[in-house]
């Protein structure tokens, strides 16, 4: 530890922010597909740590951080924060984690969240898991969602569909061009929707032994 070759090889092997190897799975879907239900079921099952950038920022939001007030106000317009914010919240989360496996949750949400990340982490994701479901059945638990949320009113909710589908569709399309979307039909009880994770999560587990 400590000595110029180490350095030297850290650095050759990654970043030296990066030194345990670690396994990403990027949640997405639109707002009200069920991302953080499923994501609480897959942590429960397969040992993942959960961070929705949701939450992160949030949370960057109660904290009192400079950035609060600009987090708030683009949360409530129902657009996506610019990623130096968000991919900082999702590396410290990361590096402050004991584990080595994480779901993330809600991002990348556009093109510029997607190299954000790939550039400061070097991580490629194991497989991005998609939820998929119709706008109506989104629309309807978002109204009946009772977290007290800004951003869960029928004007911003129309924002955030018009932003998942100009903005956030488009990097599921890149994740799909390179083989690594796992589609969900996420318009079913979230039991049933669970089975298909399941699936996904098991089949992986088999092809990594
Ligand atoms: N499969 C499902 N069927 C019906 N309601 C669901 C289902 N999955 C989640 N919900 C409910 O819908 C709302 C949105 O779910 P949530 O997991 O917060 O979605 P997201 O994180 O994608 O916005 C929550 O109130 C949740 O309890
Ligand atoms: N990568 C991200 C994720 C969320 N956000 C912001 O946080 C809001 C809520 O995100 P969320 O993932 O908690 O929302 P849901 O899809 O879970 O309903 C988004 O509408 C964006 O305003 C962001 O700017 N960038
Ligand atoms: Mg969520």
């Amino acid at each position: 530890m400590g000595s110029i070759i180490d350095t030297l090889r850290k650095k050759v092997n990654g970043s030296l922010s990066n030194e345990k190897k670690v396994t990403v799975v990027f949640v997405l879907g639109g707002p009200g597909s069920g991302k953080g239900t499923q994501c609480a079921k897959i942590v429960q099952n397969f040992g993942y740590t959960h961070l929705s950038a949701g939450d992160l920022l949030r949370a960057e939001i109660k904290s009192g951080s400079e950035n609060g007030t600009m987090i708030q106000n683009m949360i409530k317009e129902g657009k996506i924060v610019p990623s130096e914010v968000t991919v900082k919240l999702l590396q410290r989360a990361m590096q402050e984690s004991d584990n080595n496996k994480f779901l993330i949750d809600g991002f990348p949400r556009n093109e510029e969240n997607r190299a954000a990340f790939e550039e400061v982490t070097k991580i490629v994701p194991e497989f991005v898991l998609f939820f998929d479901c119709p706008e109506d059945e989104m629309e309807k638990r978002l109204l009946n969602r009772n977290q007290g949320r800004d951003d869960d009113n029928i004007d911003t909710i129309r924002k955030r569909f018009k932003v998942f589908l100009e903005s956030s569709l488009p990097v599921v399309d890149y994740y799909s061009s390179k083989g690594r979307v796992r589609k969900i039909d996420a318009g079913k009880p979230a039991e049933e929707v669970f089975e298909a994770v399941k699936a996904v999560f098991t089949s992986t587990n088999e092809k990594a032994a």
